[in-house]
């Protein structure tokens, strides 16, 4: 290990065995949070520093160019990332989520391909936003009381980011009606999110098998019952295509489910493309689009409230552009709203959607940011960290989206969806998401607090587990 210390980034003195746990522990209780820890280190050590978690050394990036130098320049080199092996096992080697090599290669550009011909960034898509939007907010309408509705902002963006992946993913919307099938996935998917601790992440799956096996088959179980619920719609479409019923025109592509059958109809099932990683696909996809997406809207209606002349700004040039609401604000009009696409930025920059980003394994010695970089040491760029570097972002802590009008070269520096191989595969859909909710609801409605708002700037992941309601009054022009 000491040996191994010069061919690394810097760090704090790290321990045999437990390398700088009792560090990160002690900076996670002094600085209250591991963004600032992040920062703190990032500050004591410079832009790309090591922590030792046990007897593996993860290396931090920081800073935008070191982290564009490494993960896109390099990218090729990067592609794997570190998987938990309970995770791989849930997964069963399937998936986009928890998988590397030819399987994950074949399910990421599969999806992508999907996605570009279903028109993700596109009319398609944007029609399917607008019409789950449109529905979710008639419901907001109906149940008004002089002209004032009170929502609880997680379960409005909930529902309306819940219907709109169901929608792509197997053709099924959700609203007021069938409200309890999506609840029904969601909470499956936070009681088996929160079955996982640490431990279970850390240690090999044999030891939980051996040890603890009650606890193994209870999360192997409520994972199963997870995917076979959220995926239960591509199981009846494949169980009709087996047997004959039903036929896929491959000018007619509803959804991704119907194109990944397409794609079994017309190669034959084989070790890539069967009925169960098109399951698991779903759920990735679900897991991946539904969680992050909302926890950006409500932490940056949280923002909205904080700043109200932020709020009125961004409105009056939506209302500008759209001749006072006369119609809806589209994509086509994204150019035409650099105020708006500041806010966004902003809010994504504070909406600090992964602490900790992924961790790739570097499988080869190798100079990052002019350090030495071992093999076998985990890489990332720390998305967080970088998000509050106050080298690249003067004043981070501050809610300022003028900074992106006063330096327009600066937005491209806000990377919330990740850089190189790895990147977020659900950016341009969740782009499309962000712009047309945040602009076509604050062309709808004037929006006040109802209760306590959050006044971290910073918004931790668990936000949007928070109570938070919002007042939505129809907009008088
Ligand atoms: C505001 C919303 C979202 C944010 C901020 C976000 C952010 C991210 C980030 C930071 C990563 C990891 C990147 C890395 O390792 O460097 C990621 C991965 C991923 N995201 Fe998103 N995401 C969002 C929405 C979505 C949506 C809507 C989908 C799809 C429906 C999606 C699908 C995925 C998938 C499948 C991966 C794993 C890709 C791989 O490993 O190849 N995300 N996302």
């Amino acid at each position: 290990q000491y040996q191994k210390v010069s061919r690394l980034p810097p760090g704090p003195v790290s321990l045999p065995l437990i390398g700088n746990l009792p560090q990160i522990v002690f900076y996670l209780w002094s600085t209250g949070s591991v963004v600032s820890t992040l920062d703190l280190l990032r500050k004591r050590y410079g832009n790309i520093f090591t922590l030792w978690v046990g007897p593996i050394p993860h290396v931090s990036i920081a800073d935008y160019d070191t982290a564009h130098e490494v993960f896109v320049k390099n990218a090729s080199k990067y592609a794997d990332k570190f998987h938990a092996p309970l995770f791989r096992e849930v997964k069963k080697e399937q998936g986009v989520l928890a998988t590397n090599g030819e399987h994950w290669q074949e399910m990421r550009r599969f999806a992508l391909q999907t996605f570009r011909n279903m028109g993700v960034g596109k009319d398609v898509m944007e029609e399917k936003i607008m019409g789950e939007l449109n529905a979710r907010c008639a419901d907001i309408d109906k149940a008004a009381v002089d002209g004032v509705t009170v929502s609880h902002a997680a379960d409005f963006f909930d529902l309306t980011v819940g219907s709109i992946i169901n929608s792509i993913l197997v053709g099924k919307r959700f609203d007021e009606n069938n409200k309890q099938e999506f609840l029904t996935i969601k909470n499956a998917l936070d009681r088996a999110f929160e079955l996982f601790t640490p431990f279970d992440l850390t240690v090999p799956s044999w030891v939980l098998k051996t040890f603890f096996p009650r606890r193994y088959e209870n999360i192997m179980k409520v994972n199963d019952e997870c995917k076979n619920f959220a995926a239960k719609e591509a199981d009846l479409r494949y169980a009709e295509l087996k047997a004959g019923k039903y036929l896929i025109d491959e000018n007619n592509i509803h959804d991704f489910t119907d194109a990944f059958l397409l794609k079994i109809q017309q190669d034959g099932e084989n070790s890539d493309f069967n009925i169960e990683s098109l399951k698991t696909m779903i759920i990735d996809l679900w897991i991946t689009g539904q969680e992050t997406t909302t926890t950006t809207l409500i932490s940056g209606f949280n923002q909205l409230l904080l700043h109200p002349e932020v709020m009125e700004k961004a409105r009056k040039e939506v209302l500008k552009i759209t001749k006072n609401g006369s119609r809806p604000l589209s994509l086509s009009d994204r150019s035409s709203t650099p105020y708006l696409n500041a806010t966004i930025g902003e809010i994504q920059r504070h909406a600090s959607i992964l602490n900790i980003n992924f961790w790739r394994i570097n499988h080869e010695p190798t100079y990052m940011g002019g350090h030495p970089v071992d093999s076998g040491a985990f890489v990332t760029a720390q998305l967080s960290a970088l998000h509050v570097n106050d080298t690249i972002f003067k004043n981070a802590e501050t809610f300022d989206p003028e900074r992106f009008i006063r330096d327009e070269k600066l937005l491209q520096k806000v990377i919330p969806f990740g850089l190189g191989k790895r990147s977020c595969l659900g950016e341009s859909l969740a782009r499309s998401e962000l712009y047309l909710i945040f602009g076509n609801l604050l062309l709808r409605y004037n929006f006040k607090p109802h209760g306590k708002l959050s006044t971290t700037e910073v918004m931790p992941y668990s936000f949007a587990k928070r109570p938070f309601k919002l007042e939505m009054e129809f907009l008088k022009i």
